[in-house]
């Protein structure tokens, strides 16, 4: 089942990243709608995608799949706008981190199919992970639907909702700290003396060739980094220092600080 017309509501980083890869993927425009909050920010949209930005209340009234896409502190009032204006069956897609099925469900009509998604930033790039999660509403054919409208911007992924906080955590905000990665070992490239742009250079395509052993060589991360680490080599007192810095420990507390910080959100 394609859906006639989609809207995202509060359209901001992800959601913009999503509709540009919606009409990438072929979507016409004319499929899609938009709301933003600030009128300077629905002509930007209109301007660059040339999507049709409408008040909250006609997206909900005329597209038969709503995507949200506020702030998890914004979601409520949204909702709030939303709800009087959400005909039976409407399909309602989430994309903030925290907010549950069950927070949606119980504002919206009796019956609503309610699915949550954490997508990430690299949809820009169709190179997205979308994990989703239905709600109890929502069928095979509402799952089916989200594959396809996320598929079309990197990967999906199932899991049950139970499990959203700690993808989240890892796949939602994990692009960030790749990014951060890539920002430390660049100052450690300027320290050892070399231009900032060849730094920066460097590490990208060794960030570039590593991830694509990853995906690619079927090897597990072990090996790969053993493969690299020479016996009385370098690679060996990096790693070293890395583990006197307890870098893995700093990773774990990160990440399930991050879960944490889902869950809060949702509370
Ligand atoms: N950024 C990321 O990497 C990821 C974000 N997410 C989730 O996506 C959601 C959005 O995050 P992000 O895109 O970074 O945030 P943004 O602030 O960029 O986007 C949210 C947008 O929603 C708009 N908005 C808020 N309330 C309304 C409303 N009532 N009607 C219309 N528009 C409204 C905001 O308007 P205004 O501009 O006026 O504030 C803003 O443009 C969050 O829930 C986050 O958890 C999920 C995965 C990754
Ligand atoms: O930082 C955040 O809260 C959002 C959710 C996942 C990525 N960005």
């Amino acid at each position: 089942m394609t859906p006639q017309k989609v809207a995202v509501l509060g359209t901001g980083k992800i959601g913009e990243a999503l509709l540009s890869g919606m009409l990438r993927g072929g979507w016409s425009p004319s499929r899609l709608l938009v709301t933003a909050r600030r009128p300077e920010r629905a002509a930007e949209l209109r301007e660059r995608y040339g999507v049709e930005p409408v008040p909250n209340a006609e997206a909900a009234k005329s597209a038969d799949t709503l995507i949200l896409t506020p702030k998890p502190q914004d979601m409520a009032a949204l909702l709030d706008e939303l709800t009087p204006h959400v005909p039976a069956g409407r399909l309602v897609i989430s994309g903030a981190a925290g907010i549950t099925t069950g927070f949606i469900e119980q504002r919206l009509p009796e019956g609503t199919p309610v699915i949550r998604v954490m997508a990430n930033t690299p949809a820009l790039v169709d190179e997205a992970m979308s994990v989703i999660s239905p709600g109890v509403h929502a069928t095979e054919t509402h799952l089916a639907l989200a594959d396809e409208i996320f598929g079309g911007v990197g990967k999906t992924l199932r899991l049950p909702e139970s499990q959203q906080d700690a993808a989240t955590a890892l796949s939602g905000s994990g692009p960030a700290y790749f990014f951060f990665l890539v920002e430390a070992m660049t100052d450690a490239g300027i320290q050892l003396g070399l231009p900032r742009d060849k730094a920066h250079e460097l590490i990208v395509q060794a960030a570039v060739g590593a991830a694509t052993m990853l995906r690619d060589s079927g090897e597990h991360p072990v090996t790969l980094r053993e493969n690299v680490t020479s016996p009385g080599g370098t690679t060996i007192n990096a790693i070293r220092e890395l583990e006197n810095h307890r870098v893995r420990a700093a990773f774990i507390d990160a990440i399930e600080a991050a879960r944490d910080r889902s869950r809060e959100l949702g509370a």
